[in-house]
């Protein structure tokens, strides 16, 4: 028997079907998924495979056709603030400034403190990401990373049960990402979320994850190898990048994208080819 800790996220028998004009296309076909509290996972796979899909299922933002999505032993129908969601693009609102960005999801879902207590709540979270010197400014007036940051500190504020997090460095830099993932390896550490990501680099998810979640092309995507990353805390990306065990991880993940599950050519590609190889037939 597996204690509730062990199950803290199911994603059981999900499948997803999308219809337009009469014309249904199977995105996710039977994806199972079970993930321990305080597990961070990654999900990696081609482009158009249906890791969002899947992720927006999990958030409560779309619904699964088949299967069912359960959460600390409550099922998922909807959105709810024991989930947040990080986007590639910040979605920080404007004209608030930082500090009013992280305030409006604290006093939305932190009902249960005091304003002195949610004050210091905010200055926290965003402490903790490293933005306590920029908590008048607003968006237009703060770099990428920044807002990614801001946008991670307003996700924490809300307590969530599960991190949602959607190429959160895919915009940023080289360096800025570098800094960013250190940066939520720590904040990981401290604070011990559940945590589920989706990337499309394979060094990002080695280096951050306890598993990393890897989906076979669509459509009928599923989830076709589960590789377990065993690799001890604190994680250094510069010892690692010498480290054999770190280097077979990343091999692993290549081979399952580039050889096991190679991006199939475009239709009209194959039929250039085709036709090419027609033309030469005579
Ligand atoms: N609302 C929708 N209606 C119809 N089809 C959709 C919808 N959302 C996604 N799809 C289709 O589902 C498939 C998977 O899309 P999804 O965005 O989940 O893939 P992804 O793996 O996240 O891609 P990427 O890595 O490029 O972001 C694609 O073929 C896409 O066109």
């Amino acid at each position: 028997m597996t204690t509730a800790n062990e199950r803290y996220l199911q994603v059981q028998h999900v499948n997803k079907v999308f219809t337009r004009d009469n014309v249904s296309n199977q995105v996710l076909a039977d994806v199972n998924l079970t993930v321990k509290r305080g597990e961070y996972i990654s999900i990696i796979g081609h482009s158009g495979c249906g890791k969002s899909t899947l992720l927006n299922i999990v958030a409560g933002l779309s619904t699964a056709t088949d299967g069912y999505v359960i959460l600390d032993g409550k099922e998922v129908n909807e959105p709810g603030p024991d989930r947040s969601l990080v986007f590639q693009n910040h979605s920080l609102l404007p004209w608030l400034t930082v500090y009013e960005n992280v305030a409006l999801a604290v006093n939305k879902v932190c009902k249960h403190k005091n304003k002195k207590e949610r004050h210091e709540w905010i200055l926290h979270n965003l402490n903790l990401v490293g933005m306590s010197h920029a908590i008048e400014r607003r968006p237009g007036e703060i770099s990428g990373g920044m807002k990614q940051r801001v946008g991670i500190a307003r996700a924490l504020a809300m307590e969530p049960k599960l991190l949602l997090l959607d190429e959160p460095f895919g915009a940023l830099d080289a360096l800025t990402r570098a800094h960013l993932q250190d940066e939520v390896m720590r904040i990981q550490a401290e604070l011990n979320n559940t945590v589920l990501m989706i990337t499309h680099d394979v060094d990002e998810a080695v280096l951050l994850s306890d598993k990393i979640v890897m989906m076979t092309n669509g459509p009928k995507a599923t989830i076709g190898e589960i590789l377990e990353i065993d690799l001890p805390r604190p994680r250094s990306r510069i010892e690692l990048a010498n480290d054999p065990q770190y280097n077979h991880y990343r091999g692993e993940v290549l081979r399952f994208l580039y050889e096991k599950q190679q991006k199939v050519k475009p239709i009209a590609s194959v039929k250039t080819a085709e036709s090419k190889a027609a033309v030469a037939a005579g």
